[in-house]
Order: structure tokens, then C-alpha cells, then sequence
């Protein structure tokens, strides 16, 4: 996994601890050499890896050799949440999407620095899975977060066929669509997981299923149900005021239950 910007430490957080929690054996975090610290506290059992910076905790070019050789050592790269918007950072993200020939996990800024270049997606040798909720579907592709909610799955769709790569539209249900025009709407979740960090936690549930074995098509399918359902785990408590980090505790609870279905 690859973060940075001191704004967002959170979402690194959130993104690390949602993998683990779902069953990955080893996540490494590579974040930027000011935030290792604070990184290290907030997370005992995550391993970290600090990457040269620009400034703020935000990642460049420099830092793009540094996580090619942490994807090579990793069975999938998931890259986004928290990184921020720098330009350079955007550039650094086009360059190790296009390096990877890993399976890849993209969300949050890491889809925003694909805004006018989703070509790379095609020219990679990886299998991407993105993740984009519907704002930044709507800055990919040229709509409105309104009119991507209009045809939630004509649009999913639409992407996933014109990148070449696996689409998860997050929302009220997500939307998973593949290339070849497969498309499927999730069931599980709640309006409780409408809050900051649950999206991030979704990141590293997939990247955990893809390193576990599944295939990305399976791993983007399972992932978008198994954290809906720990969503709806976490919201016996009660809807309101439920956190991402309550999502995460609840993963393995849900794991167990869809292992006995
Ligand atoms: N605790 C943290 O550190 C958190 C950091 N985060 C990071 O913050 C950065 C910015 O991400 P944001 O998602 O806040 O900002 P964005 O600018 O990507 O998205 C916000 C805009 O997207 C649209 N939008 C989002 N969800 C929508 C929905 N369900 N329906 C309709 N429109 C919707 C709206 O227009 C909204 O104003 C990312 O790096 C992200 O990873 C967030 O993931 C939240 C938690
Ligand atoms: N009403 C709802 N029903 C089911 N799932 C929801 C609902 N509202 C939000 N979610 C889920 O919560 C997550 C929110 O993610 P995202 O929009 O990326 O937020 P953030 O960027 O703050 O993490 C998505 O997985 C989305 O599908």
C-alpha cells in the first residue's frame, strides 16, 4: 500500500487496517519519511516503509522506484487513499500504474491522477480494480456526481469497458462492473457507512482477498459484500455516529459469517 499527505493520515490508516482485518498476512504501508513516526504509533501491527517526499507528506517522483520495488515484493499494490492532489504526486501515481505488473487496487486520489489519462489502464500489464465513489467517477468521466447516480449501472458499465479495467461505483448499492459488459449490485450495507474512511477501509478489504488468492474479478465481487455486511454488523450498535474504524472490527466477524454460509 502506498500513502502520504499529513492531511489524510487517516485514510492510510483506515485503508492498512481494513486489509489486515481482512485477512491479509503481511501489509506494508509505504508512506512518506515525515509521517513514518506517526504512522508507526497509529498502527502496531502494520509494517511501514518510508518514501522520499516532496513536501507535506506528499510523495513524487523520487518516491517511484521506492514502491516499484515494494509492488514486486507484494502480491497486489493498492494505491490512493490520503495521498493528495500535489501534481507531482499525480505524476508519481501514472508512473508506478504504469510500471506495475502486480494486481492493482485504485481509489481516492489515486483515481483523481487518472483524470484525462485512463489510458494508462489499457497500456499496463495490470488488472486494475477501481474503486471510485460517484464524485470521482463524475471527474473521470466527465459528468456530474448527479448524473453518474442517474444510471449508476449504465455508467459503471460504460467505464469498465472503455478502461479496460474492473469498475466498484460506491454508493446506494455499489455497482461492480467488468470489461467484457458482467455487472453485479451488491446487497449488503447501510446508510450508517456514510462517513469518512469507509470507502478507504473497502480499499484494503480487496487488496486483501486479491492477496489471499481470489482472482481480482472475485476478490472486487466478495469485498464489496464481505464490507457491506461488516457495515451491517457494526450498525447493530446503531446507524448513527457508527465510524470506518467500527467497519474494520467488524470484518472478521463477517468473514466467519460468510465462511458458514
Ligand atoms: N480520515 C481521513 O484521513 C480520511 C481521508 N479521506 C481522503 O480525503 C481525500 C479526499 O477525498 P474526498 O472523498 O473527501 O473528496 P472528493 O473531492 O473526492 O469527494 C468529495 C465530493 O465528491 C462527491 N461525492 C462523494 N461521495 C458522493 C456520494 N456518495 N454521492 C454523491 N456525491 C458524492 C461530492 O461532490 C463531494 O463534494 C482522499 O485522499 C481520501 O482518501 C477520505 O477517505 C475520508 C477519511
Ligand atoms: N446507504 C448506503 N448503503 C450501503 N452502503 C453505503 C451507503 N452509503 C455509503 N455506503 C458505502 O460506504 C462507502 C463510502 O465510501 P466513500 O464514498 O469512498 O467514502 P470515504 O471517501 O469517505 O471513505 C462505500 O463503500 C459505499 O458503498
Amino acid at each position: 500500500m502506498w500513502r502520504g499527505s499529513e492531511a489524510y493520515t487517516g485514510a492510510a490508516a483506515l485503508a492498512a487496517t481494513g486489509a489486515l482485518r481482512a485477512g491479509a498476512g503481511l501489509v506494508t504501508l509505504g508512506v512518506a519519511a515525515s509521517l513514518l513516526s506517526l504512522m508507526q504509533m497509529k498502527l502496531t501491527e502494520i509494517m511501514t516503509r518510508p518514501l522520499p517526499e516532496i513536501v507535506g507528506g506528499a510523495i513524487g517522483m523520487k518516491a517511484v522506484p521506492y514502491i516499484d520495488d515494494l509492488a514486486a515484493r507484494c502480491d497486489v499494490l493498492a494505491i490512493g487513499p490520503g495521498l493528495g492532489r500535489a501534481e507531482e504526486t499525480m505524476a508519481a501515481v501514472r508512473e508506478v500504474v504504469r510500471n506495475c505488473d502486480k494486481p492493482l487496487v485504485i481509489d481516492a486520489d489515486g483515481l483523481n491522477a487518472l483524470v484525462g489519462h485512463t489510458d494508462i489502464l489499457r497500456d499496463t500489464a495490470a488488472l486494475a480494480v477501481l474503486t471510485p465513489h460517484p464524485g470521482e467517477m463524475g471527474r473521470l468521466f466527465g459528468l456530474t456526481p448527479a448524473q453518474v447516480n442517474q444510471d449508476r449501472i449504465g455508467v459503471a458499465r460504460q467505464a469498465a469497458h472503455s478502461w479496460g479495467a474492473i469498475v466498484v461505483l460506491k454508493g446506494a448499492p455499489t455497482v461492480v462492473a467488468f470489461p467484457d459488459g458482467e455487472v453485479y449490485v451488491n446487497t449488503s450495507g447501510n446508510a450508517g457507512m456514510a462517513t469518512g474512511g469507509t470507502g478507504d477501509v473497502l480499499t484494503g478489504v480487496i487488496a486483501a482477498l486479491i492477496a489471499q488468492g481470489l482472482s481480482s474479478h472475485d476478490a472486487a465481487i466478495a469485498g464489496v459484500y464481505l464490507h457491506g455486511l461488516a457495515g451491517d454488523i457494526a450498525a447493530r450498535a446503531g446507524q448513527v455516529g457508527m465510524a470506518a474504524g467500527d467497519v474494520a472490527r467488524a470484518l472478521p466477524a463477517a468473514y466467519a459469517g460468510l465462511l458458514e454460509e
